[in-house]
């Protein structure tokens, strides 16, 4: 197999290929699956009570704004990459002509990826601050990408948006059409609440505190009527590839010394707020990635989303009535015997034809099956948008990772955005900043006639499970709306 039927095979994308079942490991018996759930739920609380809390964070902003350099340096800067590696990654952008992306090359190629012959959607890497250990997701500034910031988004518990100072180029990404704008949107929509501002190469306007301040001047406002509340919202100058204000406070010779004494963004990162976690419910596994395993088997990545997987049980995939056994679970190279709620892990699976694992699906334990459905109702928000939305508009919903076709299907009432109260039933049409009521049905995705089905998709209330009842609705490309899900019809 070459590299590139190796890539297929993997993703599970190419459904002519021979299919190879796993074979099946012994499960662990039941009342040793029940200890080890006890045993996990004990220590997950003590660590929710304990000195070092873990959170995950998106890391979002414009292209080019300096996201994977600034990641890049700080994983340098708190020890997570050495030396040798620097040096390394040094060497090899030279090499290709890209100097200036030496410390992005950490985040944009990793070792593991290269190995693995797939680039992940979205690099996986963990920061570990005094007081926080926290999963970092580094997504995509270009505008095609956007699909996979929506699955880094849903995953995460708080954003770093990175932002450009150079004159020009933050006008850019914060105009109508750039992603300064959309990005915030996207994380606040899929209910990420707290946001840290790096306003990134102030080296290129000479550390100008006037700059900085027109930069946080345009954002706060902007911050604040797309949901953001004000005392969850810093703001840190900072120059990502000269290391200025990430780990360290500004040596006495930086310019930015003379008027900043602030805290560092290690400091602001340090004191992210951990999200309580929803141990005690029901196991939700949504899979946000389908590879080979490192060693043997098929593996998935995902974020826990309620309760604890056990390694040695055996799941449901839904929807479907396959099963797979959780061989191992993985943490940021680490091997571990269960995971919480909040977790982003890699399953190794056995027991199970790669065939029934897709992305989307959810491993669920067999008596707690998440519902299924077609349609539903969802409260959303809509975006600035130029066509308005009508019943029967057609859509995209992303739920998770999963994209499938659909429509909203009815327009039931319109909402006051501040408190949630009925302005009007049934409008007649949505139109930008409306907060509203609505229906929404699955399509086909193909037009093969009445007699196809819609296949329902796993979801749930938001009222039951926040990340298992989120939505976003795309059209033509486009986010349009962003919701929670409210009752299931079908
Ligand atoms: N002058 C200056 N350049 C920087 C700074 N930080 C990043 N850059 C440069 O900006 C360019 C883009 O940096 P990246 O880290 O790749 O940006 P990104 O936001 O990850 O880009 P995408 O992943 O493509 O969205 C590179 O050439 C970096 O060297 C900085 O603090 N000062």
């Amino acid at each position: 197999m070459d590299q590139s039927e190796l890539d297929m095979a993997g993703l599970n994308l190419n459904d002519d290929a021979p299919v190879e079942v796993i074979p099946e490991e012994p499960a662990k018996t039941p009342a040793a699956i029940e200890k080890l759930i006890e045993e996990a739920k004990t220590v997950l609380t003590a660590q929710e009570n304990g000195e070092k809390r873990s959170l995950s964070m998106v890391v979002v902003g414009h292209v080019d704004a300096g996201k994977s350099t600034m990641m890049g340096r700080l994983l340098y800067e708190l020890g997570r990459m050495d030396e040798k590696k620097r040096i390394a990654n040094e060497r090899g952008s030279a090499k290709v002509g890209k100097s200036s992306f030496s410390w992005a090359w950490e985040l944009d190629g990793t070792q593991e990826e290269r190995e693995r012959g797939i680039t992940m959607d979205i690099a996986l890497q963990t920061l570990n601050t005094p007081h926080r250990v926290i999963t970092i997701l580094d997504a995509p500034g270009h505008r095609d990408f956007i699909p996979n910031m929506i699955s880094g988004a849903s995953q995460a518990d708080s954003a770093l948006l990175v932002v450009d100072a150079a004159v020009g180029e933050f006008e850019a990404g914060f105009e109508r059409g750039g992603q300064t704008r959309e990005h915030l949107i996207l994380v606040r929509s899929l209910g990420v609440s707290q946001v840290i501002v790096a306003v990134n190469k102030l080296d290129q306007v000479e550390w100008s505190k006037s700059r900085y301040d027109e930069i946080c001047d345009l954002l706060k406002p902007f911050l604040v009527q797309s949901g953001f509340h004000p005392s969850k919202t810093k703001f840190v100058p900072v120059a990502a590839m000269e290391g200025v204000n990430l780990s360290l406070p500004p040596p006495a010779t930086s310019p930015l010394h003379s008027w900043y004494k602030g805290p560092t963004l290690v400091d602001l990162l340090d004191a992210l707020e951990p999200p309580s976690r929803d141990i005690n419910g029901s196991l939700r596994f949504p899979i946000s990635n389908v590879f080979k395993g490192a060693t043997s088997g098929i593996a998935v990545s995902g974020r826990v989303c309620g309760g604890v997987i056990v390694a040695g049980e055996r799941l449901r995939i839904v929807p479907g009535d396959e099963s797979a056994t959780v061989k191992a679970i993985d943490n940021d190279g680490d091997s571990i015997p269960w995971a919480g709620a909040g977790s982003n892990v890699n399953l190794t699976l056995t027991g199970v034809d790669p065939i029934s694992l897709n992305v989307g699906s959810v491993l669920c334990r067999p008596g707690q099956i998440v519902p299924l459905a077609s349609s539903f109702t969802a409260k959303i928000i809509v975006f600035d948008i130029q066509i308005p939305i009508t019943a029967g508009t057609s859509v995209e919903l992303f739920h998770h990772s999963r994209d499938v076709p659909a429509s909203i299907s009815r327009l039931i009432s319109l909402l006051d955005r501040s408190n949630g109260s009925v302005v009007k039933n049934k409008p007649r049409v949505l139109t930008k900043g409306m907060s509203a009521e609505v229906e929404i049905s699955l399509r086909n995705a193909t037009y093969s006639g009445p007699a196809s089905r819609v296949l329902p998709i796993p979801l749930e209330p938001f009222s039951v499970n926040k990340d298992m009842g989120r939505i976003l609705i795309r059209r033509g490309g486009e986010t349009i709306g962003a919701g929670v899900v409210l009752e299931l019809l079908t």
